[in-house]
């Protein structure tokens, strides 16, 4: 079985890289292999004999980069090198790398980009330390601006590695080569934008080294949880595979509960339950078939069903209404221990109270998905945790503060685990961007967890059928379309 993908941070991977040539591979040896994969991937580009412009800048990131200019000269291109900054300051690697490099070294900013087949940009990778300002902005604007193929070295310069944000200004290149594993800023918006096609290169650090510096972040595909998924066996019964109550709103909101349902009962929840405030019955009746349907008169109702233990998994807060009501509905679902799902309306009602969530999972798993929206007004009060630039790092702190795993959404969904298992998701489509979306989503994780998913692989899977799904199917998707896409996806997972 394929194992899940590792994602690295900048630091962990400056600490694998320590930790590989303390094993015994010399940095300089590292930075050929790069070199080499940066010359590689530039020939697949570039038809022989063609013009290769490498921009390098001062650091390790700038000796890849004439390590590859050197060796596509070897191979017959007609390479030329500008270097940002001056060859007297070059170090190290870098300094070293530099020798093998025969040509002239002009200034970066003095290099012509308009007749190139391919530029490299070999700036500045992992080590971005501030915004782009003067030399290395203007030679960046003049490469954006010369509409050639770009292959970035480890990663687009001006984009940071850990949070994918633009410093200043970054290269928006077609093509990305990285060293032994992903970083953040290759999987997170805008960066992801920014790198085009990425390649990963073996450069010779293991995956225990890798493992050992990262091992908690993942790019979210089938290997992290497809272990997790179950398959029915020939003597099941519907009461194995869970029993997923979803909460409905009022009488004119009650659309958002019924999508959340059939997710669920899609995704492989035995059974489905609505609870249906008493006025909203007649409506939600006359949209159910496989789905049943039972009265329940806020929080006291709630409670009421509960007694009944078969109920193993809940959600709430789709269209469920910003008031106190929905948080007692909230104390009940808690104080009942059963697996639940908590989005909008349950968290938009917590406005500024996320305190009220710390510790109250730890009798059942629970999943909070919020967009930036209500993440922003659930954590108004904790700037320690709204602050970080980086998504991954809000996200971590939310569940380790709150002890659920919290989702939080976008282009470049964020699962965190309060053990700080964290995975980002990629294979979204902007045409999930649209009303219900997210209320399939609740339901396919709660009728995951129904059948008895652990609640981190739970929301990575739900993430990743749900994306799955609206990528399948493209322009004109609704929400409607999202559950009965489910099956197609679930076939080639567990074929
Ligand atoms: N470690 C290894 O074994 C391997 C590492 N590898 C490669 O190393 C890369 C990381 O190298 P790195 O750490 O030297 O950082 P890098 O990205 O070159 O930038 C640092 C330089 O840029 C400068 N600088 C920063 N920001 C700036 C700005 N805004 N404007 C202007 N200047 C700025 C900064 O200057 P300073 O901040 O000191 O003034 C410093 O001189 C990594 O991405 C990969 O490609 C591979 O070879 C595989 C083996
Ligand atoms: N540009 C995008 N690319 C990929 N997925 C997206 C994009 N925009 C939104 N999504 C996904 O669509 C869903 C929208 O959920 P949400 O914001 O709760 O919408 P709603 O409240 O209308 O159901 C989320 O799963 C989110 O990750
Ligand atoms: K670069």
């Amino acid at each position: 079985m394929t194992a899940p993908e590792l994602v690295l941070t900048p630091s962990e991977m400056k600490q694998a890289d320590r930790e590989a040539i303390a094993s015994g591979i010399p940095g300089i040896e590292l930075m050929r292999r790069a070199g080499r994969a940066v010359a590689d991937a530039a020939e697949k580009i570039a038809s022989s004999g063609g013009r290769i412009v490498v921009a390098a800048g001062p650091g390790l990131n700038g000796g890849d980069g004439f390590i590859a200019a050197a060796l596509l000269a070897e191979r017959g291109y007609r390479v030329s090198l500008g270097l940002l900054g001056s060859l007297d300051h070059l170090t190290g690697d870098t300094l070293e790398a530099a020798r093998d490099w025969r040509g002239e070294t002009p200034p970066a900013e003095e290099i012509s980009f308009h007749d190139a087949d391919l530029i490299v940009d070999a700036l500045f990778g992992t080590g971005l330390a501030r915004d782009l300002e003067g030399a290395a902005r203007l030679v960046v604007e003049r490469m954006n601006a010369s509409g050639k193929p770009i292959l970035a070295v480890d990663l687009p310069s001006g984009i940071d590695g850990s949070t994918g944000e633009v410093r200043g200004l970054a290269v928006k290149a077609t093509h990305t080569v990285t060293f032994a594993a992903r970083k953040p800023c290759h999987l997170l918006m805008p960066g992801r934008a920014f790198s085009g096609t990425v390649e990963v290169a073996d450069i010779g650090i293991s995956r225990e080294i890798l493992a050992a510096k990262g091992g908690s972040l993942f790019a979210n595909h089938p290997p992290l949880w497809l272990h997790a998924l179950p398959k029915p066996g020939l003597m099941s019964h519907k009461y194995e595979r869970g029993h997923t109550l979803v909460a409905s709103g009022g009488a004119t909101r009650t659309g958002a509960a019924r999508l959340a349902a059939r997710a669920a009962l899609r995704v492989g929840s035995g059974l489905v339950t609505v609870a249906s405030p008493p006025e909203a019955l007649g409506v939600n009746a006359a949209h159910l078939t496989a789905i049943m349907l039972r009265g329940c008169d806020g929080p006291e109702g709630l409670h009421a069903i509960l007694q009944d233990t078969r109920f193993n998994s809940l959600v709430l807060g789709p269209a469920l209404g910003i008031h106190s009501g929905t948080r007692a509905m909230v104390a009940v679902a808690v104080q009942a221990r059963r697996s639940l799902v908590l989005d909008a309306d349950a968290l938009t009602s917590f406005e500024g109270m996320a305190s009220e969530f710390r510790g109250a999972f730890r009798g059942a798993p629970a999943v909070l998905t919020p967009h930036d929206g209500e993440f922003s007004r659930l954590f108004k009060d904790h700037p320690d945790i709204l602050d970080p630039a980086s998504k991954i790092e809000k996200t971590r702190r939310a569940a380790a503060y709150t002890g659920a795993v919290v989702l939080l959404k976008g282009a470049d969904t964020v699962i965190a685990a309060p053990d700080g298992r964290t995975a980002i998701n990629e294979n979204g489509t902007p045409y999930l961007a649209t009303a219900g979306s997210g209320d399939t989503l609740c339901g396919l994780i709660a009728g995951l967890m129904a059948q008895g998913v652990p609640a981190f692989e739970a929301a990575c899977a739900g993430v990743w059928i749900h994306a799955e799904a609206g990528a399948s199917f493209g322009p004109g998707l609704i929400a409607e379309d999202l559950a009965e896409l489910v099956p197609g996806v679930l076939r080639n997972l567990l074929k």
